[in-house]
């Protein structure tokens, strides 16, 4: 095991009401409130995990979904280590807005639309009646945005949580060699322009 902990930057994000800060709260405090409450800006709290022998606290920062809040959260994108794209499976709307979202965080972290990096998909309250969203949609979208891994999940019941967080950096670990987006590779990133696969595939 390394001794050494690594700090990794965590960003959530999605349209408002999906559960962010539910499935912040679950996952570090194990709590959930049913209160709908919005968030203003940005929150964050950290938790510590172990993933393969490494590690790591994760500072995770839960986002804003609504539009208003826009100006507010936006500036927290950049230097994230992981990006996790949240929608609910019960309201169609905010799957459709994963590409839109997908795009105002690579703009806003600085990071090429064809860069390699660690997003993750959850799709939370499962819980729910009333599904809008077929599994297999979101897999097809997975697929066309570069094999992006993901989970469903319910912040009420807990399903998932834990993992969707912790396979989040096994992702990272996986992509680790691959990524392209620290600004000294800009111009590797920009040969590859014309290849690269975005949300538009879809
Ligand atoms: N049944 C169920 N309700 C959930 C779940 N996750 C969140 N909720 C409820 O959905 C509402 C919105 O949850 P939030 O966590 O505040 O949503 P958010 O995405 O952080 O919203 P913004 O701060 O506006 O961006 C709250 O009433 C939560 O209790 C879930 O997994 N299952």
């Amino acid at each position: 095991m390394s001794g050494q902990t690594k700090l990794l930057k965590v960003v959530l994000i999605g349209d408002g009401g999906v559960g962010k800060s539910s499935l912040m709260n679950r996952f570090v405090s194990n709590k959930f409130d049913t209160q709908p409450y919005h968030t203003i800006g940005v929150e964050f709290l950290n938790k510590d995990v172990t993933v393969d022998g490494q590690n790591y606290t994760l500072q995770i920062w839960d986002t804003a979904g609504q539009e208003r809040f826009r100006s507010l959260r936006t500036p927290f994108y950049r230097g994230a280590d992981i990006c996790l794209l949240t929608f609910a499976v019960n309201d169609r709307k905010s799957f459709d807005n994963l590409s839109s979202w997908k795009k105002e965080f690579l703009y806003y972290a600085d990071i090429h639309e064809g860069a390699v990096f660690p997003f993750v998909i959850l799709g939370n309250k499962v819980d729910m009646p009333g599904r809008a969203v077929e599994e297999d949609l979101v897999r097809a979208w997975c697929d066309c945005n570069g094999n992006v891994p993901y989970f469903e999940t319910s912040a009420k019941d807990s399903t998932n949580v834990e993992l969707a967080f912790v396979s989040a950096v096994s992702r990272l670990r996986e992509l680790e060699d691959q990524l392209d987006h620290r600004p000294l590779q800009v111009k590797t990133v920009k040969l590859n322009q014309s290849s690269s696969s975005d949300s538009s595939c879809c």
